[in-house]
Protein backbone atom coordinates (compact mmCIF):
# COMPACT_ATOMS: atom_id res chain seq x y z
CA UNK A 1 0.00 0.00 0.00
CA UNK A 2 3.01 2.38 1.00
CA UNK A 3 5.00 1.35 -1.60
CA UNK A 4 2.15 2.10 -4.18
CA UNK A 5 1.38 5.24 -2.76
CA UNK A 6 5.47 6.09 -3.11
CA UNK A 7 5.19 5.16 -6.78
CA UNK A 8 2.55 7.40 -7.57
CA UNK A 9 3.37 9.92 -6.08
CA UNK A 10 3.61 13.41 -8.36
CA UNK A 11 6.40 15.37 -7.24
CA UNK A 12 9.07 12.91 -5.04
CA UNK A 13 10.51 16.09 -2.77
CA UNK A 14 14.31 16.30 -3.56
CA UNK A 15 16.43 18.57 -1.07
CA UNK A 16 19.06 20.49 -2.72
CA UNK A 17 20.93 22.38 -0.42
CA UNK A 18 23.32 24.25 -0.46
CA UNK A 19 21.86 26.24 -3.42
CA UNK A 20 20.72 29.80 -2.21
CA UNK A 21 22.26 32.79 -1.93
CA UNK A 22 22.43 33.14 1.89
CA UNK A 23 25.97 33.08 2.91
CA UNK A 24 26.71 30.79 5.87
CA UNK A 25 29.48 30.18 8.06
CA UNK A 26 29.30 26.52 7.02
CA UNK A 27 31.17 24.92 3.78
CA UNK A 28 30.34 21.79 5.17
CA UNK A 29 28.43 20.44 7.80
CA UNK A 30 29.45 20.67 11.47
CA UNK A 31 29.74 17.78 14.03
CA UNK A 32 28.34 18.50 17.55
CA UNK A 33 30.33 17.62 20.53
CA UNK A 34 28.41 17.02 24.11
CA UNK A 35 30.43 16.65 27.07
CA UNK A 36 29.38 16.24 31.00
CA UNK A 37 25.85 17.81 30.19
CA UNK A 38 23.57 18.40 32.45
CA UNK A 39 20.66 20.19 32.69
CA UNK A 40 18.00 21.23 35.84
CA UNK A 41 14.51 22.38 35.77
CA UNK A 42 14.59 24.32 39.06
CA UNK A 43 15.68 21.16 41.71
CA UNK A 44 14.73 18.71 39.36
CA UNK A 45 17.54 17.26 37.55
CA UNK A 46 16.98 15.99 34.38
CA UNK A 47 19.75 14.98 32.81
CA UNK A 48 23.34 14.45 33.97
CA UNK A 49 26.66 13.10 32.69
CA UNK A 50 25.33 12.80 28.86
CA UNK A 51 28.31 12.49 26.78
CA UNK A 52 27.71 12.02 22.88
CA UNK A 53 29.55 12.88 19.75
CA UNK A 54 27.11 13.73 16.75
CA UNK A 55 29.36 13.00 13.53
CA UNK A 56 28.88 15.50 10.94
CA UNK A 57 26.61 14.84 8.05
CA UNK A 58 25.12 11.83 9.89
CA UNK A 59 21.89 11.44 11.04
CA UNK A 60 21.56 10.49 14.76
CA UNK A 61 18.68 9.54 16.04
CA UNK A 62 17.57 9.75 19.73
CA UNK A 63 15.46 7.39 20.99
CA UNK A 64 14.43 5.96 24.78
CA UNK A 65 11.07 6.10 26.58
CA UNK A 66 9.36 9.25 27.06
CA UNK A 67 10.40 11.70 29.94
CA UNK A 68 13.93 10.22 29.60
CA UNK A 69 14.99 14.19 29.10
CA UNK A 70 15.28 13.52 24.90
CA UNK A 71 13.64 16.85 23.63
CA UNK A 72 15.63 18.66 26.77
CA UNK A 73 18.88 17.26 25.68
CA UNK A 74 17.66 18.53 21.95
CA UNK A 75 16.39 21.86 23.32
CA UNK A 76 20.34 22.17 24.42
CA UNK A 77 21.79 22.15 21.23
CA UNK A 78 20.47 25.52 19.96
CA UNK A 79 19.50 26.64 23.48
CA UNK A 80 16.08 27.12 23.12
CA UNK A 81 16.75 25.91 26.57
CA UNK A 82 17.79 29.13 27.73
CA UNK A 83 13.64 30.09 27.09
CA UNK A 84 12.52 27.95 29.84
CA UNK A 85 13.05 29.81 33.29
CA UNK A 86 14.96 28.92 35.58
CA UNK A 87 16.74 25.96 33.78
CA UNK A 88 20.45 25.10 34.95
CA UNK A 89 22.83 23.45 32.10
CA UNK A 90 26.55 22.94 32.90
CA UNK A 91 28.90 20.82 30.85
CA UNK A 92 30.27 21.97 27.56
CA UNK A 93 28.26 21.35 23.69
CA UNK A 94 30.73 22.08 20.65
CA UNK A 95 29.73 23.31 17.62
CA UNK A 96 32.81 21.90 15.23
CA UNK A 97 34.98 22.71 18.13
CA UNK A 98 33.77 25.94 18.99
CA UNK A 99 31.40 26.24 22.03
CA UNK A 100 27.88 27.04 21.36
CA UNK A 101 27.38 29.49 24.47
CA UNK A 102 29.90 31.48 22.26
CA UNK A 103 27.51 32.03 19.46
CA UNK A 104 25.45 35.01 19.65
CA UNK A 105 22.53 33.15 20.18
CA UNK A 106 20.40 34.24 16.82
CA UNK A 107 23.55 33.55 15.01
CA UNK A 108 23.59 29.60 16.80
CA UNK A 109 19.89 29.10 16.36
CA UNK A 110 20.00 30.31 12.31
CA UNK A 111 22.87 27.25 11.99
CA UNK A 112 21.00 24.97 13.99
CA UNK A 113 17.69 24.85 12.88
CA UNK A 114 14.46 22.99 14.67
CA UNK A 115 11.20 21.04 13.54
CA UNK A 116 9.15 20.39 15.82
CA UNK A 117 6.35 17.43 16.75
CA UNK A 118 3.55 19.49 16.02
CA UNK A 119 3.94 21.90 12.80
CA UNK A 120 3.89 25.44 13.91
CA UNK A 121 3.50 27.81 10.80
CA UNK A 122 2.92 30.85 11.56
CA UNK A 123 -0.83 32.25 11.54
CA UNK A 124 0.39 34.57 8.01
CA UNK A 125 0.28 33.02 4.70
CA UNK A 126 2.43 30.90 3.45
CA UNK A 127 4.86 33.23 1.32
CA UNK A 128 5.08 34.87 4.35
CA UNK A 129 5.87 32.07 6.81
CA UNK A 130 9.25 32.02 4.68
CA UNK A 131 9.96 35.63 3.97
CA UNK A 132 9.43 36.80 7.71
CA UNK A 133 12.10 34.70 9.26
CA UNK A 134 14.33 35.69 5.80
CA UNK A 135 13.70 39.10 6.71
CA UNK A 136 14.57 38.58 10.16
CA UNK A 137 18.27 37.74 9.70
CA UNK A 138 18.83 40.80 6.96
CA UNK A 139 17.93 39.70 3.59
CA UNK A 140 15.72 42.32 2.39
CA UNK A 141 16.25 41.81 -1.66
CA UNK A 142 12.59 40.82 -2.87
CA UNK A 143 13.97 38.96 -5.69
CA UNK A 144 16.47 36.77 -3.96
CA UNK A 145 13.43 36.56 -1.50
CA UNK A 146 11.49 35.39 -4.54
CA UNK A 147 14.44 33.02 -5.20
CA UNK A 148 14.55 31.36 -1.90
CA UNK A 149 11.13 31.04 -0.96
CA UNK A 150 10.87 28.92 -4.79
CA UNK A 151 13.80 26.85 -3.87
CA UNK A 152 13.41 26.33 -0.91
CA UNK A 153 9.64 24.86 -1.27
CA UNK A 154 10.64 23.23 -4.39
CA UNK A 155 13.30 21.29 -1.97
CA UNK A 156 11.01 20.23 0.20
CA UNK A 157 8.58 19.21 -3.19
CA UNK A 158 5.51 21.56 -1.96
CA UNK A 159 6.05 24.30 -4.51
CA UNK A 160 3.78 22.43 -7.49
CA UNK A 161 1.18 22.11 -4.59
CA UNK A 162 0.92 25.66 -3.45
CA UNK A 163 2.71 27.91 -5.90
CA UNK A 164 -0.90 29.00 -7.34
CA UNK A 165 -1.51 29.85 -3.42
CA UNK A 166 1.64 31.66 -1.75
CA UNK A 167 -0.95 34.43 -0.37
CA UNK A 168 -2.94 31.45 1.19
CA UNK A 169 -3.14 31.47 4.98
CA UNK A 170 -0.50 28.40 6.04
CA UNK A 171 -2.23 27.42 8.63
CA UNK A 172 -5.22 26.07 5.66
CA UNK A 173 -2.02 23.37 4.56
CA UNK A 174 -2.31 19.97 5.65
CA UNK A 175 -0.79 18.70 8.75
CA UNK A 176 1.46 16.93 6.60
CA UNK A 177 2.25 20.04 4.23
CA UNK A 178 2.44 22.63 7.05
CA UNK A 179 5.41 20.49 8.19
CA UNK A 180 7.38 20.32 4.86
CA UNK A 181 6.29 23.96 5.00
CA UNK A 182 8.11 24.13 7.95
CA UNK A 183 10.90 22.25 7.29
CA UNK A 184 11.65 24.40 3.78
CA UNK A 185 11.08 27.81 6.22
CA UNK A 186 14.00 25.87 8.50
CA UNK A 187 16.29 25.52 4.96
CA UNK A 188 15.41 29.27 4.32
CA UNK A 189 18.08 29.96 6.24
CA UNK A 190 20.60 27.59 5.49
CA UNK A 191 21.12 26.23 8.45
CA UNK A 192 24.19 23.72 9.01
CA UNK A 193 22.78 21.17 11.74
CA UNK A 194 18.68 20.31 11.63
CA UNK A 195 17.29 18.99 15.18
CA UNK A 196 13.47 16.81 14.56
CA UNK A 197 11.57 16.66 17.64
CA UNK A 198 9.12 13.55 16.14
CA UNK A 199 8.93 15.08 13.35
CA UNK A 200 6.16 12.28 11.73
CA UNK A 201 4.68 11.16 14.83
CA UNK A 202 1.41 13.63 14.42
CA UNK A 203 1.30 13.07 10.59
CA UNK A 204 -0.68 10.60 8.79
CA UNK A 205 1.37 7.77 7.40
CA UNK A 206 1.42 8.62 3.44
CA UNK A 207 2.55 12.59 5.01
CA UNK A 208 4.97 10.73 7.65
CA UNK A 209 6.73 8.58 4.57
CA UNK A 210 7.06 11.56 2.87
CA UNK A 211 8.92 14.17 5.89
CA UNK A 212 10.88 10.81 6.71
CA UNK A 213 12.16 10.45 2.60
CA UNK A 214 13.25 14.42 3.66
CA UNK A 215 14.94 13.59 6.08
CA UNK A 216 16.88 10.75 4.63
CA UNK A 217 18.37 13.17 1.85
CA UNK A 218 18.92 15.80 3.79
CA UNK A 219 22.28 13.70 4.91
CA UNK A 220 25.45 14.65 3.64
CA UNK A 221 24.61 18.04 3.58
CA UNK A 222 23.02 18.39 6.38
CA UNK A 223 23.86 17.11 10.02
CA UNK A 224 20.57 15.82 11.83
CA UNK A 225 19.55 15.02 15.00
CA UNK A 226 16.01 13.26 15.24
CA UNK A 227 14.15 12.31 18.36
CA UNK A 228 12.38 9.59 17.63
CA UNK A 229 9.14 6.73 19.18
CA UNK A 230 9.42 4.95 15.96
CA UNK A 231 12.01 2.01 15.73
CA UNK A 232 11.60 1.15 12.61
CA UNK A 233 12.29 4.59 11.27
CA UNK A 234 15.43 5.26 13.57
CA UNK A 235 16.66 1.94 12.52
CA UNK A 236 15.54 3.27 8.52
CA UNK A 237 16.85 6.76 8.71
CA UNK A 238 19.61 6.62 11.08
CA UNK A 239 23.27 6.17 10.83
CA UNK A 240 24.09 6.67 14.62
CA UNK A 241 21.54 5.63 17.38
CA UNK A 242 21.80 7.22 21.48
CA UNK A 243 19.40 5.58 23.61
CA UNK A 244 18.12 7.71 26.64
CA UNK A 245 16.96 6.17 30.52
CA UNK A 246 16.13 7.71 32.96
CA UNK A 247 19.00 6.40 36.16
CA UNK A 248 18.34 6.75 39.45
CA UNK A 249 16.07 9.45 38.35
CA UNK A 250 18.19 11.31 35.89
CA UNK A 251 18.18 11.27 32.28
CA UNK A 252 21.62 9.65 30.75
CA UNK A 253 22.47 7.86 27.60
CA UNK A 254 22.92 4.77 28.48
CA UNK A 255 24.41 3.40 24.92
CA UNK A 256 25.02 4.94 21.68
CA UNK A 257 26.60 3.55 18.34
CA UNK A 258 25.95 2.76 14.69
CA UNK A 259 22.47 2.18 14.38
CA UNK A 260 23.02 -1.75 12.94
CA UNK A 261 25.60 -1.99 15.54
CA UNK A 262 22.90 -0.93 18.20
CA UNK A 263 20.23 -3.23 17.23
CA UNK A 264 21.64 -5.65 16.23
CA UNK A 265 24.70 -6.70 18.89
CA UNK A 266 23.21 -3.68 21.96
CA UNK A 267 26.23 -4.02 24.64
CA UNK A 268 23.79 -3.15 27.51
CA UNK A 269 20.73 -4.70 28.85
CA UNK A 270 18.23 -2.52 28.72
CA UNK A 271 19.22 -1.37 25.47
CA UNK A 272 18.62 -5.61 24.66
CA UNK A 273 15.30 -4.81 26.34
CA UNK A 274 13.91 -1.87 24.94
CA UNK A 275 14.94 -2.23 20.98
CA UNK A 276 12.98 -5.85 21.20
CA UNK A 277 10.12 -3.98 22.71
CA UNK A 278 10.57 -5.89 25.96
CA UNK A 279 11.09 -2.50 27.93
CA UNK A 280 9.92 0.99 27.27
N1 LIG B 1 9.67 23.11 31.48
C1 LIG B 1 9.83 22.10 32.32
N2 LIG B 1 9.78 22.29 33.66
C2 LIG B 1 9.95 21.27 34.52
N3 LIG B 1 10.19 19.99 34.14
C3 LIG B 1 10.22 19.73 32.83
C4 LIG B 1 10.04 20.75 31.84
N4 LIG B 1 10.14 20.20 30.61
C5 LIG B 1 10.36 18.88 30.82
N5 LIG B 1 10.41 18.61 32.14
C6 LIG B 1 10.68 17.29 32.76
O1 LIG B 1 11.93 16.84 32.28
C7 LIG B 1 11.88 15.42 32.06
C8 LIG B 1 12.31 15.12 30.64
O2 LIG B 1 11.32 15.62 29.75
P1 LIG B 1 11.53 15.57 28.17
O3 LIG B 1 10.33 16.16 27.54
O4 LIG B 1 12.84 16.16 27.84
O5 LIG B 1 11.57 13.98 27.94
P2 LIG B 1 11.37 13.17 26.58
O6 LIG B 1 12.27 12.00 26.66
O7 LIG B 1 11.52 14.06 25.42
O8 LIG B 1 9.84 12.72 26.72
P3 LIG B 1 8.81 12.36 25.54
O9 LIG B 1 9.40 11.21 24.81
O10 LIG B 1 7.56 11.98 26.28
O11 LIG B 1 8.63 13.59 24.71
C9 LIG B 1 10.46 14.98 32.38
O12 LIG B 1 10.45 14.48 33.68
C10 LIG B 1 9.67 16.26 32.28
O13 LIG B 1 8.56 16.21 33.16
Amino acid sequence: MLLQSRQSRPHKPQVKSRQFQLTSDCDSPPSLDVKQLALRYRETRVLEDVNLSIPAGKITALIGPSGCGKTSFLNCLNRLIDLTPQTRMSGQIQLEGRDIQQFPVIELRRQVGMLFQKPNPFPLSIYRNIEFPLREHGVCDRNEIDTIIETALKDVGLWHEVKDRLKSPALALSGGQQQRLCLARALALKPCVILMDEPCSALDPISSEIVEDLICQLKGDYTVVVVTHNLAQARRVADQVALFWVNEGVGQVIESGPTQQVFSEPQHSLTKAYVSGRRG
